[in-house]
């Protein structure tokens, strides 16, 4: 059986994620794979827990952020991603490690050498195999993030937050562009749909 394969979706606020989670997990299904979908923080009963302490709990340092990030992470490999890579099965999920690189290192101001420690720690070699990274102006974001429910800790940052975030996502792109691929979020679903699904049909194409 050949691995499964690891499927990320980053971005700031609002510009698509869970939207276009959905779109990329039918297409892999409709191909006849096993499909995992999750997100972090979350995808274990703790990293669900962590997930209400990191959206609400104010204050929160951002050393505790990290850490929290880090405690919910490793579960959910040990539990849940690496199991099912191991038994073949494609694992989606809506934000991963970059995600603490541009929120916790762009954002906050955290060294990326103490996330690089964590990451090597936790993850060893384990990387995505391929990364969706939404892009759109900060504004167009937060406002679609505002439609769809009350602001949480984070989305009460100020806008220079959310363009450090972005900033510190497209430095990563820069440095890693065969994984990270990024998708102009600011355009009709519809052709933010299409530039996704060339970008899995090119990684399915690999794998046959
Ligand atoms: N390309 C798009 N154009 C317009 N609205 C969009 C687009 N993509 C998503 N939306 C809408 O924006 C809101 C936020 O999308 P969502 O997928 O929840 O974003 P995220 O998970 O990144 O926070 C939703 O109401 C969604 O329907
Ligand atoms: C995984 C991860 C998430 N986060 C933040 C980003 C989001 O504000 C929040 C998760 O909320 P989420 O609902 O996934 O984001 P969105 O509002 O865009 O749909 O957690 C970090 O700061 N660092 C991380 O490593």
């Amino acid at each position: 059986m050949t691995a499964g394969k690891f499927i990320t979706l980053e971005g700031g606020e609002g510009v698509g994620k869970s939207t276009n989670l959905d779109f990329v997990v039918s297409r892999l299904r409709a191909r006849g794979l096993e499909v995992i979908a999750t997100r972090e923080p979350g995808g274990t009963a703790f990293g669900e827990a962590v997930r209400g302490i990191f959206l609400h709990q104010d204050p929160l340092r951002p050393e505790a952020e990290l850490l929290l990030l880090f405690a919910a992470r490793v579960h959910h490999l040990r539990e849940v991603i690496e199991p099912a890579l191991r038994r073949g099965a494609w694992v989606v999920c809506d934000r991963f490690t970059d995600a603490s690189y541009a929120y916790q290192g762009a954002g906050r101001g955290i060294k990326p050498g103490i996330i690089d420690f964590l990451r090597d720690w936790i993850q060893a070699g384990l990387r995505p195999d391929l990364t969706l990274l939404l892009d759109a102006p900060v504004d167009i974001g937060l406002r679609r993030a505002h439609q769809r429910s009350g602001p949480d800790r984070l989305e009460r940052e100020d806008s220079a937050f959310f363009a450090r975030v972005r900033e510190g996502y497209l430095a990563l792109a820069r440095t890693e562009p065969d994984r990270i691929r990024v998708i102009d979020a600011d355009r009709p679903l519809v052709l933010v749909q299409a530039a996704i699904a060339a970008q899995l049909d090119s990684l399915l194409d690999g794998c046959v």
